[in-house]
């Protein structure tokens, strides 16, 4: 495991908000990216170094969706970049972590991605990024 790749923030709408984090930073999202099977739109911004993404759920059953009704908006998962996505699934797996998808699935911004249960990491929901090359 390498660096944050990412933090990820739960907002009720991406409109509202990329206007907000506009301001925070000073410039405006990078880009912006639909992930429909994950129920997501997000925008990412790029903070010096560390990236920011927001995002809005595209359906009522979106993790976003139910993160929201629980707990509000707020951080959502912190995502790490890592070399071989793979390696490091069978490496966490034997540590005894609750992975959510074995195989890794395409998220936002060329990356495979792999989600950990937050119940297993001290309440914080972990995922594992690779970029696609
Ligand atoms: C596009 C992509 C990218 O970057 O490329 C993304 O980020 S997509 C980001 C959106 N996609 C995902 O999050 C995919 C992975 N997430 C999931 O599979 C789900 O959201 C779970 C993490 C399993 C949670 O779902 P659900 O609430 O239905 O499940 P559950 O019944 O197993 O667990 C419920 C318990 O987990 C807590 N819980 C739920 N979401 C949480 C979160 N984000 N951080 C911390 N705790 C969280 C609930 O409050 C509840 O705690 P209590 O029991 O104490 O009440
Ligand atoms: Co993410």
């Amino acid at each position: 495991m390498r660096k944050i790749e990412h933090i990820g923030i739960a907002v009720k709408s991406l409109e509202v908000s990329n206007v907000l984090f506009e301001k925070l930073f000073g410039q405006p999202p990078y880009k912006e990216e639909e992930v429909a099977s994950e129920g997501v739109k997000t925008s990412f911004f790029m903070n010096g170094p560390n990236k920011i993404e927001l995002l809005e759920a595209t359906n009522p059953d979106s993790p976003i969706a139910k993160f929201l009704e629980k707990k509000g908006e707020g951080i959502h998962h912190i995502a790490f970049d890592v070399n071989d996505i793979n390696e490091e699934v069978i490496r966490l797996k034997k540590e005894g972590f609750v992975i959510l998808n074995e195989i890794p699935k395409k998220g936002a911004d060329n990356k495979l991605v792999v989600f950990l249960h937050p119940k297993g990491t001290n309440g914080v929901l972990i995922e594992l990024c690779q970029e696609i090359k």
